[in-house]
């Protein structure tokens, strides 16, 4: 496949890395002194799924790319408008854009730029970060996306198109990544909001990592507060689950190693700008205009917005 990685950075440099890995076609859009790395001496990729190198053709101008199958779209949320109005160039008439974005606030900015037949939303649970310029570290989580075809929260699922069967036979072949698709995925997208809400909401205002989160009853009740609140909203926004969110991420938390943190922790702790307004700031939004309550999200969301401000300058 002809395979694009908007943003190759943490996440994206490590599932465009392993891509290809396997063979396919995968060109990085990238910037700056990262940029520089990639176009010099290649990408690394440290995992903890074993240690690889590629070559790969990396540039911060998307005209310069023929047209792909699939854009990978993993930008920060607040480079999210920014980079779609790239997209109806970069992508086959027939083409899909994965958004593996956490936030529920992505898929729309990319229906408009693409419309949502071209749409994919997803979701990944891997831990990966740039370590420096052109090395990328994973250090864990699974590296696994959950996606579907994105449509309207009132309509049906559309059927599955044969470009997302083979995007996920692609992602299973490869090396060190699986994937699996979904029929509900606004589900799939609220259902991760739910979890990073609360795991990156605690270890960000703590500064700790779940093991002490989870080991005090004061932060662990909050970590489910706000896991409930983020459920109550998709609720009331018209989201359907076949399960119960809250139950499922506190078990599997719970079996969660001591020493997890998050990506807006890791954002936080290296003075980089925060994606507090995509996660806790959607949260109290969707909130206010569905008209439930979110009081623990609202004191996460003002306890980290001056810290998230000083990042952002
Ligand atoms: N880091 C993690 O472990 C996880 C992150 N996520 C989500 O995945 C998304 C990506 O996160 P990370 O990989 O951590 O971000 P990152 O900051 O490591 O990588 C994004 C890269 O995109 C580049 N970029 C942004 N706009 C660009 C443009 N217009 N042209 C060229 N390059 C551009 C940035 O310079 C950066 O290098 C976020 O929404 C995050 O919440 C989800 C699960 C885990
Ligand atoms: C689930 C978790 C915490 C790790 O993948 C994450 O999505 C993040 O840190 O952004």
């Amino acid at each position: 496949m002809r395979i694009a990685i908007y943003g190759a950075g943490g996440v994206g440099g490590y599932y465009g890395g392993r891509l290809a890995q396997d063979g396919h076609d995968v060109e990085l859009i990238a910037r700056g002194q990262h940029l520089d790395a990639l176009k010099e001496d290649g990408l690394t990729v440290e995992s903890v799924e074993g240690d690889f190198h590629v070559d790969l053709p990396a540039t911060d101008d998307p005209s310069e790319i023929d047209p792909v199958d699939v854009v990978v779209f993993c930008v920060k949320s607040f480079d999210t408008a920014d980079a779609a109005a790239d997209l109806d160039g970069l992508l086959a008439d027939d083409g899909a854009v994965l958004s593996v974005q956490n936030g529920v606030d992505n898929e729309p900015v990319l229906v408009d730029a693409v419309g949502s037949e071209r749409v994919w939303g997803g979701v990944t649970y891997i831990f990966s970060t740039i370590k420096e310029p052109g090395v990328v570290e994973h250090t864990g989580g699974p590296a696994h996306i959950l996606y579907g075809q994105y449509h309207d929260i009132d309509e049906e699922p559309p059927e599955r198109s044969a470009l997302a069967d083979a995007f996920l036979d692609a992602c299973e072949e490869a090396t060190g990544m699986s994937a699996k698709y979904t029929e509900n995925v606004h589900a799939t997208l609220w259902d991760k909001f739910a979890l990073i809400c609360a795991q990156a909401g605690l270890t960000a205002a703590t500064r700790q990592p779940l093991g002490r989160v989870r080991a005090n009853d004061e932060s662990w009740s909050l970590y489910r507060q706000v896991m409930e609140e983020v459920v109550a909203v998709a609720h009331a926004k018209g989201v359907r689950f076949d399960w119960d969110p809250v139950g499922k991420w506190l078990d599997a938390m719970q079996e969660g190693s001591d020493d997890q943190y998050s990506s807006l922790h890791y954002d936080l702790t290296h003075g980089k700008r925060m994606e507090l307004d995509a996660l806790h700031g959607s949260v109290v939004a969707h909130g206010r205009d569905a008209g439930v309550p979110v009081p623990a999200t609202r004191a996460i969301n003002a306890v980290l917005a001056p810290q998230a401000d000083a990042n952002a300058e």
